[in-house]
C-alpha cells in the first residue's frame, strides 16, 4: 500500500491529460491536490503540480516526491477546476494551464550536476592506471564540494571537463544527479528593534551619557519601534554604534522579507467619500442590479454596452467596492496595460494600496511578489491584461473585462485561451459575478446577451448629457476625382484649421493594417520582400532601414533595385510618417507627436506621449490603431480616421467587425469634454455598412446586418470554428500532411451534426521565418464530439499541427 500523487509536470509536453504517478513518502503525508512539488523527471528535476492524490496497492518502483515548493498547497479547487476546463476546452495539455497561475514560467530550474559515487569504496589499483590527472583533480574537488552544477565545473576546468565526468561515470566514480535551483530570490531588509521592553529602555538611556549616538538610537527605536538601515544616516548613527547596542543586548536587527510593489508609488489614499461623483440614472440602474448579484453570491454575468464616454469606470469602480465590501477579491481585466493608464489611476484613486497591477514588464522577482500579496489576501483588486485572469485570488467576488471586445484577449500561443471564457468558468465556479463592457459588444457577446445567457445593460448617453461626436464620410474617391492627391482629405483639413483656431486638440488615426509601406522598384515593378516569411519588407524612414514586421530582421535599404538594379528604387515611408510629413507641411506651426510601433519601443513609451499629450504638450496626436483605445481627453475635439476601409480587404470574416469598432471607437475620442466633437472618416467604401454603421453610432444596425451573414454561413457565433494549421520546412510535405489530415477529418466528422471541413488553403501569410503553413477550418454545431474526434485522432498532440479553438484571426 502506498500513497500515489497524480502529477502535471511542469515541462512542454504535447500529450493532453498527461499525469505522472509518485509516491509519496511518509514526512509528506500531507500533499494533497494543488501542491506543488520537486519530483525527479528522467535525468532532471522538475516542478510538479498535484492533481490527486490516491491509495495503490502496487507502488513498486514508482519515484518519490522529494520536496514541497510552498507551505500551503497552491492552488485552490477554483484554480484547479478552471486548468482542468481549459485543457479539456483548448486540448492544451493539463500542466501548460496550471502553469498560469503559477508566477513566471515556474519555480524551478534544473541542472545537470555530479557528486562522488559514494557506494563505490576507493578505486582499486587496476582502476587507478585509468585516472588522469585532471579525472583526479575533478575526484578532489567534488569530494569537497558534494553536489556541483555541471556548468560550474565547465567554469572551473573547461569545456573539457565533460570528457572526464563521462569517464568518472563509466568507472562507477562519479555520479550524475539533478540539481535543481529555485530561481526567484526574495528580497530581505535588514530592521532594527528594541531588545528590551520600552520602561528598560528609558532607564538605560541615563547610563549612556557621554555617548549620544547610542542615546539617538534608543530613543529613536521608542518612538518608531522599528528602522530600516538606511535611515540610520538621517540621524547620524554609525555602524558601529549599531553593533555596540546589539552587543550590549540593548537592540536587535531582524532581517525580514520585503514584497516589491512597482506600483506603489502611483497608489494614493482613497479619495474621501465626498468627492465621489454622482451616478448617473443609467449608471445607477446598472450599479444596482450588479450589486444584488454580488450580494446573492451567485454566479451571474452581465454585458454593459455603453456609448463611448458613458461612464463605464464608474460602474466597474462601484461594482468592485461591493464586492470588497464582502472581503471578495477583485479581477479587472483591461485589454492592454500600457494603453490603460487611466483606468488604472481611477482604481488606484479610489482603492489606493488595495490595487496590485500586473503586467508582462515586471521584472521575475515583482511578479512573484505580486502573486504572493494576491495569494496572501493583502491585495484585493487585481489590474491586469490577459493573463490577470489567473491572478491565484483565493476569494473571486467579481471579474470585469473592460473593452471586452478586443482581440487581445485572445493568446495567440499556446495554450490558445479567450481570457472572456475562461473568466466566465472561473467566475461561475466560484459563484462570482462578470461585467463585461464595450461600446461596440463583440459579436459573441451581444448573441450571448440577447439570449438571456448575459444580463444586458444599456449605458446610451454619454455622462452630463454630451453628444456624441457629429461624423462626416469623407469618399476619397470623391477626394481624386477633385485633384487632390494629399493623404489628408479637404474636410479633414478643415477641420483641422478649426480645431486649431479654437485651441482644440486632434487625433489623428491611421488604420496602418494593410497599407502600403513597402518597397517598390519603379523600372521593373519588383517588391522587396522577407526571404523568410512571405510578407513585403517595411521602410523606416527614421534610420533608413527596411524591416520584416514579423521575423523582425532589419538591414540597410537598398539603394539600386536588387533585382534589375535599377536607381529608381522608391521608398514608401511607414504610413504615419507620410501622414506626418503632411501634417507638418500644412500646419507648420502644430506640434504634432507620433505613436506606432516606432516611436513606443521604449518602457513607458506610451504612457509618456499619452500623458504629454494630455497636458496639452501637443496640439495633434498620430498614430495607428493604439490612439484610438480608452482615451479621455477633455480638450480633444476633433478625430480623423485615415483609410478607415483598409482593414475591410482582411481575408478575415471578422474584418467587418473590427473596421466598425475601430471606427466608432476612435470616433468616440472626440467631444468628451465640455466642447462638442467632429469626426472625419475617410474612405473608398463609403456606402459599406460598417462605414455607415460606425459613422452613424449605430450599433444595433451593424449586429442586425453583420448577425444575418454570420448565421448564413454558419460562423460564431452561430457555430464553432477550429482553425489546424499544418507547418513544416518542406513546403511539399506540409501541403501533403495537410491534405492527407484534411482527408482524415473529413471521414472521421462527416458523420457528428452539422460539420465542415475547409482546405487545405495556405495560410494567408504563407510562409512565416521559414515555416510553410497550410490552414483547414472545420466549423461544426457539435463542437464537443469533434473535439473528441480530435483527441482520439491523435491530432490534438500532433508537433506539426496547432490547434486553434474559437480563433479570432485566421491568417
Ligand atoms: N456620473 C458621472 N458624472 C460626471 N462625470 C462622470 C460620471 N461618470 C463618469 N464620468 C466621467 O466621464 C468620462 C468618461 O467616462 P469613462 O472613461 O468611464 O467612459 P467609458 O464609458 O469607459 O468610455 P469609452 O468606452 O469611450 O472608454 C470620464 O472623464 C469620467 O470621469
Ligand atoms: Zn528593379
Ligand atoms: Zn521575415
Amino acid at each position: 500500500m502506498g500513497r500515489i500523487a497524480e502529477v502535471a509536470v511542469n515541462i512542454a509536453v504535447r500529450t493532453i491529460a498527461a499525469t505522472f504517478s509518485y509516491l509519496i513518502p511518509p514526512e509528506l503525508a500531507f500533499v494533497g491536490r494543488g501542491w506543488r512539488v520537486r519530483v525527479p523527471f528522467g535525468q532532471r528535476e522538475a516542478e510538479g503540480f498535484v492533481v490527486a492524490v490516491k491509495e495503490q496497492a502496487e507502488a513498486e518502483g514508482l519515484k518519490p516526491v522529494l520536496s514541497v515548493l510552498d507551505d500551503e498547497p497552491w492552488f485552490d479547487e477554483n484554480m484547479l477546476q478552471t486548468a482542468e476546463w481549459m485543457s479539456n476546452y483548448y486540448l492544451c495539455p493539463l500542466a501548460e494551464a496550471l502553469r498560469l497561475f503559477v508566477p513566471g514560467k515556474g519555480e524551478l530550474k534544473s541542472h545537470i550536476a555530479y557528486r562522488l559515487n559514494e557506494s563505490e569504496s576507493k578505486p582499486s589499483s587496476s582502476l587507478s592506471c585509468q585516472i588522469s590527472d585532471e579525472m583526479n583533480q575533478v575526484l578532489n574537488y567534488l569530494r569537497a564540494k558534494s553536489l556541483t552544477a555541471q556548468h560550474q565545473l565547465v567554469k572551473k576546468f573547461g569545456p573539457n571537463v565533460l570528457t572526464a565526468l563521462r569517464k568518472l561515470e563509466r568507472l562507477n566514480l562519479v555520479e550524475r544527479a539533478a540539481m535543481s535551483i529555485s530561481k526567484f530570490r526574495p528580497r530581505y531588509e535588514q530592521r532594527l528593534m528594541l531588545a528590551v521592553n520600552r520602561r528598560e529602555a528609558a532607564e538605560t538611556l541615563d547610563r549612556l551619557t557621554g555617548k549620544p549616538a547610542q542615546q539617538r538610537l534608543l530613543t529613536v527605536l521608542m518612538e518608531e519601534s522599528e528602522l530600516t538601515p538606511n535611515r540610520l544616516k538621517q540621524y547620524r548613527i554609525s555602524a558601529d554604534t549599531v553593533k555596540r547596542l546589539i552587543a550590549a543586548g540593548l537592540v536587535r536587527s531582524e532581517r525580514r522579507r520585503v514584497m516589491r510593489n512597482s506600483y506603489a508609488q502611483l497608489c494614493r489614499e482613497p479619495a474621501p467619500q465626498e468627492n465621489r461623483m454622482a451616478l448617473t440614472n443609467e449608471q445607477r440602474q446598472a450599479v444596482t442590479q450588479i450589486l444584488a448579484a454580488i450580494a446573492s453570491r451567485e454566479h451571474k454575468s452581465f454585458l454593459i454596452h455603453g456609448v463611448t464616454g458613458s461612464g463605464k469606470t464608474q460602474v466597474y469602480i462601484e461594482a468592485a467596492a461591493a464586492a470588497r465590501q464582502q472581503g471578495r477579491q477583485v479581477i479587472v481585466m483591461v485589454p492592454e496595460i500600457a494603453l490603460t493608464g487611466q483606468t488604472v489611476s481611477r482604481f488606484n484613486e479610489r482603492f489606493g494600496e488595495d490595487v496590485v497591477v500586473v503586467h508582462s514588464r515586471l521584472s521575475a522577482g515583482e511578479r512573484h511578489d505580486a502573486w504572493q500579496r494576491i495569494r496572501a489576501g493583502e491585495a484585493g483588486i487585481v489590474i491586469g491584461a490577459r493573463s490577470a485572469v489567473f491572478a491565484p485570488c483565493t476569494q473571486i467576488g467579481l471579474i470585469i473585462l473592460d473593452e471586452e471586445h478586443e482581440f487581445t484577449y485572445k493568446q495567440e500561443e499556446s495554450p490558445r485561451y479567450h481570457t472572456r471564457e475562461v473568466a466566465l468558468m472561473r467566475a461561475r465556479q466560484a459563484g462570482a459575478s462578470v461585467v463585461l463592457g464595450s461600446a461596440t459588444p463583440s459579436l459573441e457577446s451581444y448573441y450571448q446577451a440577447l439570449a438571456g445567457r448575459h444580463v444586458l445593460l444599456t449605458l446610451s448617453e454619454r455622462v452630463d448629457g454630451r453628444a456624441l461626436p457629429a461624423v462626416t464620410v469623407v469618399d476619397m474617391r470623391e477626394e481624386l476625382a477633385a485633384g487632390r492627391r494629399g493623404v489628408i482629405s479637404q474636410p479633414l483639413r478643415e477641420l483641422l484649421t478649426q480645431t486649431r483656431q479654437e485651441g482644440g486638440q486632434a487625433i489623428i488615426l491611421l488604420n496602418r493594417r494593410g497599407y502600403a509601406t513597402f518597397v517598390l522598384c519603379r523600372e521593373c515593378g519588383h517588391v522587396l520582400r522577407c526571404e523568410h516569411c512571405d510578407v513585403s519588407l517595411v521602410y523606416h524612414a527614421t534610420d533608413k532601414t527596411i524591416r520584416c514586421h514579423y521575423c523582425q530582421k532589419t538591414r540597410q535599404a537598398p539603394s539600386l533595385c536588387p533585382a534589375c538594379g535599377s536607381r529608381y528604387i522608391r521608398y514608401f515611408g511607414t504610413g504615419t510618417q507620410k501622414v506626418e510629413e503632411e501634417l507638418a507641411a500644412l500646419f507648420p506651426e502644430a506640434r504634432v507627436v507620433r505613436m506606432d510601433q516606432d516611436t513606443t519601443t521604449g518602457k513607458m513609451a506610451h504612457e509618456r506621449i499619452l500623458s504629454a499629450f494630455s497636458r496639452g504638450e501637443y496640439d495633434i496626436l498620430l498614430g495607428t490603431q493604439m490612439v484610438a483605445k480608452g482615451i479621455d481627453i477633455p480638450n480633444v475635439t476633433a478625430v480623423g480616421i485615415i483609410a478607415a476601409d483598409t482593414s475591410l480587404n482582411l481575408p478575415d470574416f471578422r474584418a467587418a467587425e473590427k473596421t466598425f469598432a475601430l471606427i466608432t471607437q476612435a470616433a468616440g475620442r472626440a467631444g468628451r469634454g465640455s466642447q462638442p466633437g467632429h469626426v472625419v472618416v475617410q474612405t473608398y467604401n463609403p456606402e459599406h455598412y460598417a462605414i455607415k454603421a460606425g459613422a452613424a453610432h449605430d450599433y444595433h444596425a451593424f449586429y442586425n446586418i453583420e448577425a444575418a451573414y454570420r448565421r448564413q454561413l454558419h460562423y460564431p457565433p452561430f457555430g464553432g470554428l477550429i482553425k489546424l494549421t499544418v507547418h513544416g520546412t518542406e513546403e511539399t510535405l506540409v501541403c501533403g500532411h495537410a491534405q492527407n489530415l484534411a482527408d482524415e477529418l473529413n471521414r472521421a466528422l462527416s458523420s457528428i451534426g452539422k460539420t465542415q471541413v475547409v482546405g487545405p488553403f495556405p495560410a494567408p501569410i504563407a510562409k512565416i521565418e521559414d515555416i510553410f503553413r497550410m490552414n483547414i477550418l472545420i466549423k461544426s454545431n457539435a463542437m464537443a464530439e469533434v473535439k473528441e474526434t480530435l483527441v482520439s485522432m491523435g491530432v490534438a498532440s500532433r508537433r506539426d499541427v496547432i490547434l486553434d479553438i474559437d480563433p479570432l484571426n485566421l491568417l
